[in-house]
């Protein structure tokens, strides 16, 4: 913003028909917008051609500066040193090229990298803080600086109004594509083969489960369910089962048009009547007479993404009762046959929740995915991923919560101090950090042991201990949820302002502590799965 003011000249802007206010040495004319402020025009005249800085930052958070700078900032004063320059606030988003900070250092000396981001203790993981880790390296500081800059400025101060139209729009999924992150969040290796986006500060051959973390850990800091879902809710448990174990002509036909974000899958497994008892599922394939199709007929519910989606990865029944009968197939909307409605629900609005009809679709058998009969393994392989998507997220939305809660416990006064200042409310913090905390890195030791094993290895032997720690995490995001709905009082029981993203957070809770396995079926598998595979090690009782 090159034009610059004196502070004379703002106060000479006071009064309706020419209403200028600075806020932290810039300058605003809110001449026009004070009809449609949502805190009233008389507060905005009240402070007309005055410095408003600590009005305005009572009443709001910086998304509200991000988001409306663009359009109101007209300079700044004059004796401010190097004028910020105004952050662009497009209507709808436009694609933009990847960009690295060059403020990425090499990691230090002793091993530790560059302290990152606010350094609100425990609002980030404690290796963005400065301190020690044998899991991350610049590769892993760039990726984080690379995401956040993205959700930051094109993501975050829409998030809400997405959420309320419950959609996110197609320029950011497709964008997903171009950055490399679709590619990046297959739990395989990054699969340049079928396509030539790259992430741009990750090479290839450098990609490992941490990238994915960190993809989804930043993504998730917007602090919306529904836009991490609308993401990567479909596609990151509706594509690994294609990548891994679909034939390789179907993945020819389809997979570049999904990594380009282009075209979008989703996974279909819930049923009206079978949701974590997948065995017991009901939704049918027979085969053709001369073999070469499946009739599909059946309904799917609760699917993430379905009312988007080009391709359905399904559970259906092609054989007896049970879990022996099950395979999965990979359906195309263009096979005729598939209707799809958008469901409402509790949360995450922008995720596209849908309700599916499979009438009589003709599926041809190279779309099976793994081997007839045998779908229940490639579902159950799928599961620890999923679970591991849902952990992160839970893990960071807890943040979230926790850090709303620090930065407003800072600035609200009550009974004379600051409400950081009482001693019941750091109680509240403390009790949401060591939990955070403490899920954090049983997170970051399992993605190790995940990372260091061979699938089957790694699904029998982390099967307990992921499903012990999705438990572990809905329950911190819950907490979190509900401490910080306390501490931001009636800010957080109305929709929007300051407290949005605790009220928005809180109401998808549900979203994270049922699918993907209920809090009380993970907490029993985490006993029966981990005593079986100990036993299996030569457990002494
Ligand atoms: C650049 C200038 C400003 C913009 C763009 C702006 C924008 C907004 C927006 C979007 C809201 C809705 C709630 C939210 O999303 O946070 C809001 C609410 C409000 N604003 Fe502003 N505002 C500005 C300046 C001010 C100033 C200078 C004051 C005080 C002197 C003020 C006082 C309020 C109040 C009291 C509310 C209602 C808060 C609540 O619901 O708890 N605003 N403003």
């Amino acid at each position: 913003m090159s034009q610059t003011f004196s502070k004379d000249q703002v106060a000479s802007k006071n009064k309706s028909d020419g209403l200028w206010v600075i806020i932290d040495e810039d300058v605003y004319d809110l001449t026009k917008f004070q009809d449609e402020h949502p805190g009233g025009k008389k507060i905005l005249q009240r402070v007309a051609g005055k410095d408003a800085s600590k009005q305005f930052w009572k009443y709001h958070n910086e998304g509200i500066l991000k988001k409306y700078k663009g359009q109101l900032q007209i300079g700044s004063l004059d004796s401010k040193k190097a004028a910020a320059p105004a952050a662009p606030a497009p209507a709808a988003p436009a694609p933009a090229k990847p960009q690295v900070s060059s403020d990425v250092k090499p990691a230090k000396s002793d091993g530790t990298l560059e302290p990152y981001g606010d350094l609100i203790p425990f609002a980030d993981p404690s290796w963005y803080q400065g301190y020690h880790s044998p899991y991350y390296n610049e590769t892993h500081a760039a990726l984080r600086d690379e995401v956040r800059q993205w959700v930051e400025s094109e993501i975050e101060p829409y998030v809400t109004e997405w959420d309320e139209a419950k959609k996110v729009p197609d320029s950011i999924y497709k964008q997903m594509g171009e950055r490399g992150y679709l590619g990046g969040l297959l739990g395989v290796h990054f699969p340049t083969e079928y396509t030539n986006a790259r992430v741009q500060s990750v090479p290839v051959d450098k990609w490992d489960n941490y990238h994915e973390l960190i993809i989804t850990d930043e993504l998730s800091r917007a602090g919306s369910g529904g836009l991490v879902w609308n993401l990567i809710g479909g596609f990151g448990i509706g594509c690994p089962p294609l990548v891994k174990y679909g034939k390789k002509p179907l993945l020819d036909r389809i997979l570049p048009g999904i990594l380009a974000g282009d075209k979008r899958i989703c996974l279909a497994i819930t049923e009206p009547d079978a949701g974590s008892d997948v065995a017991n599922l009901t939704c049918e394939a027979k085969l053709s007479e001369d073999g070469k199709h499946y009739i599909v007929n059946g309904e799917k519910k609760w699917i993430t993404n379905g009312i988007w989606s080009d391709y359905f990865t399904v559970a259906v029944r092609t054989g007896g009762e049970g879990m022996n009968g099950i395979s999965v197939l990979l359906v195309e909307r263009a096979h005729g046959g598939v209707s799809t409605r958008r469901m409402d629900c509790q949360g995450v609005w922008s995720s596209g929740t849908t309700y599916i009809t499979f009438e009589d679709v003709k599926v041809p058998v190279e779309n099976l995915i793994g081997k007839e009969n045998q779908g229940f393994k490639v579902i159950m392989m799928n599961f620890n991923h999923e679970r591991i998507g849902i952990i992160i997220q839970s893990i960071r939305f807890a943040r979230v919560c926790y850090e709303e809660s620090v930065k407003y416990g800072n600035k609200r006064r009550t009974f004379g101090k600051k409400l950081i200042d009482h001693p019941v409310i750091r109680m509240k913090l403390a009790d949401m950090a060591r939990q955070i905390e403490a899920a954090h890195n049983w997170l970051e030791n399992i993605i190790y042991q995940a990372q260091s094993m061979e699938e089957t290895e790694a699904m029998l032997k982390l099967g307990g201990a992921i499903a012990g720690l999705k438990a572990q995490s809905t329950k911190t995001f819950e907490f979190c949820a509900r401490e910080a709905s306390q501490i931001f009082g009636g800010l957080s029981y109305s929709r929007g302002g300051q407290g949005g993203k605790v009220e928005r957070l809180y109401r998808d809770v549900r979203a994270y502590a049922i699918p993907g396995g209920s809090e009380e079926i993970m907490l029993d598998l985490s006993m029966r799965q981990s005593l079986r595979v100990h036993q299996m090690f030569g457990m002494k009782l």
